[in-house]
């Protein structure tokens, strides 16, 4: 299996070489060179298997020979035996024919624990093989930083240093990521919003002094391991509703597009998805891009839905190379028009993107109406990210297929917003109480590339 730049101007990678490697070289995104399908057969019987079956199942076509399948096996078992769910990831029906899939049950209560447990192990087992350190840099609203802090804490051939918008998230996220003591994490508190931690990021990459000299790895989802991950919720749930006999749709909050885009895969495997729907909160820029508006940058406005408090919106770059028809000039031609605002969709992509994907967006006040309606309806208390899915959910989803909305993280995550829907403060885990009580370690950090990478290359372990 070969790895592929969006770009077309990056060297052809492995899948091992891909994940290591982050961004490609040319600034693009890595994508499969063919997507392998299952047949309708093989997608039937994942019916009654664990969730580690199937995703042994769904991720190993792409892997090819950079583990072992008994290697593969094992990284899975382990980046799953912490989750609090037997499940994994749980549906509930929130109304007939509306499912709600809890993604909030791993070690930081949201859906990015399913990708980067999993490539936390794989980073491990590769990088022992090859005898080589890394330094990996995160850009986050909140959630990634949280799960990558956890998933690599303590591992001995990396170091980790997240960037986060200062006082852009929430308590909790950022206790998440500054109370950890292990010594090859860090936490950056950035003066700026999520898009400019993202843009600091792709400089870094764009940089190949800095990249190669303290062997910069990436764990955003511009990584292709962390897609791929995301992928094997879509089979088990669909299929948990009948799948392949009978088609299903989906509603994804929505911010960089990877949760969304990791369906875009599963349905070109051949599962059975009618629509994909892009839910956004006020930061709209993919709403108003599938509607037609083009894709024009705005200001970022804070919500209180932060996780999603992004306007440029790194896989969609992945979603335009199909829609281009694989076109890797087309898409540098538009990435570069985007670095002085944003670009108008040409009509055939545009209608190539919408035959996939629907998509709706949520005011403030809607978000704090859906997560009391929703209690009141059904007993489940969402976080303000999965209230916006389950709201634009409410309006796009027909009748005949089943509708599931990814509840991205849980409502302990986002306290403040949810007493304020639900009069409930929801409360943390008995596993994480003592949250508020541990000690804080995080550094200020200007929104300026040679300070951060001054300051990276300054405490990196020897
Ligand atoms: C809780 C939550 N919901 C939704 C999203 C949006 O997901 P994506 O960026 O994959 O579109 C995020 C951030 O990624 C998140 O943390
Ligand atoms: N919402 C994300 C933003 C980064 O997204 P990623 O999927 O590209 O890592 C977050 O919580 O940090």
């Amino acid at each position: 299996m070969k790895y592929v730049s969006t770009r077309g101007q990056a060297p052809v990678l492995s899948f091992e070489e891909a994940m290591l490697t982050g961004l490609a070289r040319d600034g693009g995104l890595y994508l499969p060179d063919t997507i392998p399908t299952l047949t309708p057969e093989e997608i039937a019987a994942f019916e009654g298997q664990s969730y580690e079956e199937v995703a042994f199942r769904v991720m190993r076509p792409f892997i090819g020979d950079s583990f072992t399948d008994g290697e593969f096996r094992e990284i899975i078992a382990r980046a799953y035996a912490g989750f609090g769910h037997a499940a994994r990831a749980p549906l509930v029906e929130l109304a007939p024919g509306h499912f709600l899939l809890e993604l909030f049950h791993g070690p930081t209560l949201a859906f990015k624990d399913f990708a980067m447990q999993l490539i936390g192990q794989l980073f491990e087992v590769a990088l022992k093989r090859r005898g080589e350190r890394v330094t990996i840099v995160g850009a986050t609203s909140g959630d990634t930083g949280s799960a990558a802090i956890e998933a690599f804490r303590g591992l001995e051939n990396v170091d980790v240093f997240i960037l986060f918008p200062h006082g852009r998230v929430s308590e909790v996220q950022r206790r998440q990521m500054t109370t950890p003591a292990d010594a090859n994490v860090h936490a950056l508190a950035l003066e700026g919003d999520f898009d400019d931690c993202q843009a600091r990021l792709k400089d870094m990459f764009n940089d190949f002094d800095f990249r190669d000299g303290v062997k910069l790895a990436g764990v955003n989802s511009i990584n292709w391991a962390r897609v791929l991950a995301q992928v094997v919720y879509y089979f088990t749930s669909a299929v948990a509703l009948g799948a392949p006999h009978r088609k299903v749709s989906f509603t994804v909050p929505t911010g960089n597009f990877g949760d969304i885009f990791a369906g875009f895969i599963a349905k070109q495997m051949g599962l059975p998805i009618d629509r994909l729907v892009v839910a956004t909160n006020q930061n709209d820029i993919l709403h108003r891009c599938l509607s037609g508006q083009g894709y024009f940058k705005g200001e970022t406005i804070p919500s209180i839905s932060p996780s999603m408090d992004i306007q440029v919106s790194s896989n969609f770059e992945r979603a335009l190379y199909y829609a281009y028809d694989r076109d890797s000039g087309a898409v540098a031609q538009l990435m570069e028009e985007l670095k002085s605002g944003g670009f108008t969709v040409s009509q055939g992509a545009l209608q190539a993107l919408n035959e996939t994907f629907s998509s709706g967006r949520v005011s403030e006040e809607e978000t704090l109406a859906t997560i009391q309606a929703t209690l009141a309806s059904s007993g489940e208390l969402l976080c303000p990210h999965s209230a916006v899915g389950v709201k634009v959910a409410e309006e796009t989803r027909v009748a005949g297929t089943p509708m599931i909305t990814l509840a991205t993280a849980h409502p302990a995550k986002f306290p403040d917003a949810v007493e304020k829907a639900s009069g409930i403060r929801p409360p943390l885990p008995p596993r994480m109480a003592d949250l508020y009580d541990r000690s804080e370690r995080v550094t200020r950090i200007a929104n300026d590339l040679a300070a951060i990478e001054d300051h990276i290359k300054g405490h990196i372990a020897r």
